[in-house]
C-alpha cells in the first residue's frame, strides 16, 4: 500500500517523510536515486516500524536549486516563495543576492528581501543599498529578529516559503523564534554529531499553521547557475525585459555586440551597472 507523504528533511541519503496523520518516517529511496528536496510530495511504501521507501515523486509546481559544472543541488520544491535573509552585518554579498533572485525569477519563484539586524548603527546604510532592488519591484522587509519578528509573519502566512542566505545572516534566530519552543537548529546539531556529519548538508520543513510552511536551508556561501540557459538568464533579469529582442544581433549575448540594447540602456542609466556586470558574469559561466 502506497501513502502520501511530504518531504520534511533531507540528509543526504535520507529524508524525513511526513505522513497525512503526521507521523514522520525515515525513509530511503530505490536504487542511487538521491534526488529528492524538501517539500516534495511523494508516495511511500512502510518497510519496518517507522521507516519506508519513496515509490513515486508528484510532479512538482517549482524547484529551487543551484549547481556549479560538477554538481546541481536542489534547495527546494513546490516553494511559492524564497526569503532571502540579509544582515547589515556581517555585510551582505551583493552578488549572491543577485544569484538568489535570478534562482528565483527562473524557477518561477517570488523573493522576499529581508534585511535583518536593523538594530544595528548601520540600517539607514544598509536599507538605502537595497532601494535599487525596490525599484526593481522586490519587496524588502527590515527586521531584527532577536528583538522581534512579527514583521515577517503577514509574508509567510498561506506560502510555502524557503529561507536562503549567507551563514551568519540570523536564519537560525529566524527560524528559531517563528517556531518558539522548538529549538530547532540546536536539536539538528546533536542528532547530526551522533553520526559525525556536518550540520550543513541538512534542510527542514516546518508547518507554522495550517497553510503555511516554511523550509529552512542550510548557510550559502555561493550560488551557482550552471543549469540555466542564456535565454533563461537574460529573462531573469527583470529590468532587461523591455529591451529584449531589440539588439542588433538576434543571438545576442549582451557582452561586446555593437548596437546592444541592453547596453545602450545601461548607458542611458535605465539598468544599473552592477546588475549588468553581474548579468555579464554569470553569461560568462554559461557555455
Ligand atoms: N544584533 C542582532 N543580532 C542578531 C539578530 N539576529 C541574529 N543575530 C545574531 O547574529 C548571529 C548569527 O545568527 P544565526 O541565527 O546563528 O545566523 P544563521 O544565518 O542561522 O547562520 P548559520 O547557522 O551559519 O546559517 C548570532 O550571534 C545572532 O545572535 C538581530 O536581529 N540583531
Ligand atoms: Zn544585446
Amino acid at each position: 500500500m502506497l501513502l502520501n507523504g511530504l518531504v520534511v528533511a533531507s540528509y543526504g541519503k535520507r529524508y524525513g517523510v511526513e505522513l497525512e496523520d503526521g507521523t514522520e518516517l525515515s525513509c530511503v529511496t530505490r536504487g542511487k536515486k538521491t534526488d529528492l528536496a524538501c517539500g516534495d510530495k511523494v508516495k511511500v511504501r512502510l518497510t519496518g516500524p517507522g521507516e519506508g521507501v519513496v515509490e513515486q515523486l508528484e510532479p512538482r509546481s517549482s524547484l529551487l536549486y543551484r549547481s556549479n559544472s560538477f554538481r546541481s543541488k536542489m534547495l527546494a520544491a513546490n516553494v511559492t516563495q524564497a526569503v532571502i535573509v540579509l544582515a547589515t552585518q556581517p555585510s551582505f554579498y551583493e552578488e549572491l543576492l543577485n544569484r538568489c533572485l535570478v534562482a528565483c525569477e527562473a524557477a518561477g519563484v517570488k523573493a522576499l528581501i529581508v534585511l535583518n539586524k536593523c538594530d544595528l548603527d548601520n540600517a539607514n546604510e544598509a536599507m538605502l543599498r537595497l532601494q535599487d532592488y525596490a525599484a526593481l519591484g522586490y519587496n524588502i522587509q527590515p527586521l531584527s529578529a532577536r528583538d522581534n519578528v512579527a514583521p515577517l509573519k503577514p509574508w509567510l502566512r498561506g506560502e510555502t516559503s524557503v529561507l536562503v542566505g549567507q551563514s551568519g545572516m540570523g536564519k537560525s534566530t529566524i527560524v528559531n523564534a517563528l517556531l518558539p519552543g522548538k529549538m530547532v537548529r540546536t536539536q539538528e546539531v546533536s542528532t547530526v554529531l551522533d553520526s559525525g556529519k556536518h550540520t550543513t548538508t541538512a534542510a527542514h520543513l516546518y508547518h507554522l499553521d495550517a497553510e503555511s510552511k516554511l523550509i529552512d536551508s542550510p548557510g550559502l556561501q555561493e550560488f551557482g547557475l550552471h543549469h540555466l540557459n542564456a535565454e533563461q538568464l537574460e529573462l531573469a533579469f527583470v529590468e532587461f525585459r523591455p529591451y529584449l529582442g531589440k539588439c542588433r544581433f538576434n543571438n545576442c549575448r549582451h557582452l561586446k555586440e555593437p548596437d546592444c540594447a541592453i547596453q545602450a540602456a545601461v548607458d542611458a542609466g535605465d539598468i544599473l551597472p552592477r546588475r549588468f556586470a553581474c548579468y555579464q558574469q554569470l553569461r560568462q559561466e554559461i557555455p
